[in-house]
């Protein structure tokens, strides 16, 4: 029996990883939600990886608030930087295995094709430059681990973009929504999925993935697909970014190519219609 540690377990993906751990009967899951263990708090960490063997750990601890980030950037630091790069030194010195969750963010947004794990990353918030920051920590202090950088993450539990729509078309009558952003909305019992292959298949290949499911869209696009398998009645305008002030500027394209976590663990790989429709069946 191998034991994971998941961080941030109140989390969105971490939730999502819960609902399909009893699929994977060879490992116990131990959640610790922000409460139990507070990954900027280096004693806590050194304290739980001394007195209980991992095999593996999967940090879904994360500031996620993007415009909030751009307000209170050393707090978007110390989590997702630092606190990324204590559970890296912890990691090293038990020799447990370390899956970190990145974001599509860490890239501009100024390229027209799926960025690759080659792509150089340019963050243009300060959300993303925390995230890519957190990579580098983790690069440079432990080889065994696995960084999967993800985009556009929705599903039943958390707050995302799904359900803010959702809960948008019960309060008004018409919403206007950006069309000039890119990307590719990831369902997150997908990623779960796919997390807990990498950890079954136990292979060396540790390094840097991305994972989406696939398919490019805006998020006006988006809304208005989520609308039409909802069957709710609102009237969407597509805007431009200009007319939608946010605290935060978000890349203007950032779809992720997916085709090194496909061929190195056969993750499956659906388009982005396909896992809103399996969403739609869950509810
Ligand atoms: N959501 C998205 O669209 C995307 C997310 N990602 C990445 O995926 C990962 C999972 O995201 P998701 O599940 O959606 O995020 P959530 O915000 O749903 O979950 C993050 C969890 O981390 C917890 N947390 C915050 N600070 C700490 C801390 N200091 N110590 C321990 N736990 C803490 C939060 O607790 P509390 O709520 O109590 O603060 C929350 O439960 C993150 O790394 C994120 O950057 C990547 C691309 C897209
Ligand atoms: C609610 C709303 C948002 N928008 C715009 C704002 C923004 O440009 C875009 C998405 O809005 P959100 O704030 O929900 O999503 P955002 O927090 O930007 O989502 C990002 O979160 C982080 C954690 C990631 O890592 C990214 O991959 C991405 O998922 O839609 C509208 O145009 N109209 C609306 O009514």
């Amino acid at each position: 029996m191998k034991t994971v540690l998941v961080t941030g377990g109140d989390g969105q993906l971490a939730s999502c990883i819960k609902d399909i751990e009893s699929n994977y009967l060879d490992f116990k899951f131990i959640y610790k939600n922000a409460s139990e263990l507070d990954i900027t708090n280096q004693e806590q960490i050194r304290n739980l990886f001394e007195s209980n063997h991992f095999d593996w750990c999967i940090n879904c601890a994360a500031y996620t608030a993007v415009d909030k980030a751009e307000a209170e950037p050393e707090l978007a630091f110390k989590i997702n930087a630092e606190g990324a790069k204590f559970l890296a030194e912890a990691s090293r010195k038990h020799k447990v295995k370390l899956i970190h969750i990145s974001t599509d963010f860490v890239f501009d947004g100024n390229e027209t094709y799926p960025y690759s794990e080659q792509d150089r990353p340019n963050p243009i918030n300060v959300y993303g430059a925390s995230k890519l920051q957190g990579e580098k920590h983790i690069e440079s202090i432990l080889k065994e681990h696995f960084i999967i950088r993800t985009s556009w993450l929705y599903s039943k539990h958390g707050n995302n973009f799904v359900k803010t729509m959702l809960k948008l078309s019960q309060d008004r009558d018409k919403i206007n929504v950006v069309n000039d952003q890119i990307g590719s909305p990831t369902h997150a019992l997908d990623l779960a999925h796919a997390i807990l292959k990498i950890i079954n298949k136990n292979n060396n290949a540790f390094g840097l993935y991305h994972f989406s499911n696939q398919g490019e869209i805006s998020w006006y696009h988006f809304a208005t697909a989520i609308f039409s398998v909802f069957n709710r009645k609102i009237n969407v305008q597509p805007i431009p970014s200009s007319k939608y002030k946010t605290l935060a500027k978000r890349p203007r394209y950032s779809v992720l190519e997916t085709n090194k976590i496909a061929t190195e663990f056969q993750v499956e790989i659906k388009g982005w219609k396909t896992a809103l429709a399996e969403f739609v069946q869950l509810q």
